[in-house]
Parts: C-alpha cells; structure tokens; sequence
C-alpha cells in the first residue's frame, strides 16, 4: 500500500498546459465548492493543511498537485465548480480547463468526485463522472459530512443512487473528512488505481533515451481498472 501520509506538494497550475510531466498515474479530485474537497484530501493524507482551505472560494482557481511516494504518483486538486458568485465568463474558463485535462491528461488513472451527501449528483457532478467515463476511467464518489445523517438515511441515499442504470459502474462511499470515515476504503481504492498500469517515462525521456522509438507516442498502453 503506497504511503499517503507522506504526500507533499509539487506545484500549483493557472491551467491544464502547465501541469508536471504527463507520466506515472495520477487521481484527479473533483467537487463542488464548499463539498469538503480539502478537508478530505487532507484526511487522506492524514495531514491538517496539505490542502488549503480557502477563505475566498472562487478566488484562486488552480490546479494542486501533491507527489505520493515520488512525483509518478500524484493526487490532483481540481477547481471547485458551482461557486455561485463567480462571473458567468469565468465559469466558463474553468470549464473548459476542467474539460480539457479530462479529455488530454494522459496519466490520469482515476477521478474521485466529492458531493455534500445531503445534495449529491448536481448537474456539474455528473458532467466529471461523464467526462471520466468518456475515458473508461474508474470514478470513486465520496459521500462526505456523512456525520451529518443518520445510519438509516445514509442507507436510503446510497440505495437511491446505486439505482442509477447509466452510473452503474461508479463506486459510492459515505464519507466524513470531519471524523475521518471512509479513509481506508477510499486509500485501497486510490491505491489499486495509482499501480494498475501508468505512463512509465515521461514522453520527452523517453524520445531521447531511445531513437528507435517514433516521434508521436501512442495512447495510453494500459487502461487501469478497465474490463
Ligand atoms: N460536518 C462536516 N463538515 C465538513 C466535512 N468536510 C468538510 N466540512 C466543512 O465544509 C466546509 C467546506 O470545507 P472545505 O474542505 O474547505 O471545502 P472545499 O470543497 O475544499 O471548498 P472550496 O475549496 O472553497 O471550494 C468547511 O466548513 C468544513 O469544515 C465533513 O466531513 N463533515
Ligand atoms: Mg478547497
């Protein structure tokens, strides 16, 4: 089991072209604003503030990026979405970012979606889980404040969106970033996503370490958590 409790930060990114090296496997976090998405990322790090929790949600939109046992794997902090008091035409930018790292990072082996699980699966949630699908990638969607609802009403909604045919494939998990519940599930998850498979150079090494090989890589050899 790779060690999350050592993550660290790497680099923060204004947008998807000024990523690290598209190489090894990576998880993107995606979720709403205020859905807790840095209160769980530090929980699975077991780190108070890896993440930061913004005072001013909407204000900074950058992409974090924290290195696992080296920087081939690599946890991702998407932008929130949804923010209610940011410009229309803003929205819009990050949308596109958001659309574009989806659809062109190519170690990207896996996307958790963080939701409120007191309003889980808004429009902007199923637009990720769609996105991770286009690509045949696993999505894993944490249910967190699950401290905030009782056993019988974590059932009952569970049970509701498990119902959902066209979401069959995601993986729910009631969630708490607040207790700490639900983190060694989710760690066995990320961690089987971060070793199937992953990019093993980046594209630019690999070029100049061996001149039999073309110019233009192909796709990703292995798709983890596929078939
Ligand atoms: N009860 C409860 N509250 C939580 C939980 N996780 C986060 N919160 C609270 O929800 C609020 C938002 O948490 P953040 O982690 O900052 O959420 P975020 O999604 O990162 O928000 P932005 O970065 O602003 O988009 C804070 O007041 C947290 O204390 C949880 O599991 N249970
Ligand atoms: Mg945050």
């Amino acid at each position: 089991m790779m060690d999350f409790r050592t993550a660290y930060f790497i680099k923060s990114a204004p947008s998807p072209k000024e990523l690290t090296a598209d190489f090894g496997a990576e998880v993107a976090f995606a979720g709403r604003s205020n859905a807790g998405k840095s209160t769980v990322l530090n929980a699975l790090v077991g780190q108070k503030s890896l993440a930061r929790t913004s005072r001013t949600p909407g204000r900074t939109q950058l992409i974090n990026l924290f290195g696992l046992s080296d920087e081939s794997r690599r946890l991702v902090d998407l932008p929130g979405y949804g923010y209610a008091k940011v410009p229309e035409a803003m929205r819009r930018r990050w949308g596109e970012a958001l659309a574009a790292y989806f659809a062109e990072r190519r170690s990207l082996a896996g996307v958790v979606v963080i939701m409120d699980i007191r309003h889980p699966l808004k429009e902007t949630d199923r637009q990720m889980i769609e996105y991770a699908q286009d690509r045949q990638l696993p999505v894993l969607c944490l249910l967190n404040k699950a401290d905030k609802l009782s056993q019988n009403e974590i059932s009952k909604t569970v049970f509701a969106l498990k119902k959902e045919a066209s979401l069959a494939a995601v993986h729910w998990l009631p969630f708490s970033g607040l207790r700490g519940s639900g983190v060694p599930q989710a760690r066995t998850i990320l961690d089987e996503w971060l070793n199937s498979g992953g990019l093993p150079f980046p594209p630019e090494l690999s070029l100049e370490q061996n001149d039999n090989q073309t110019a233009d890589s192909p796709s990703r050899p292995t798709q983890p958590g596929g078939d």
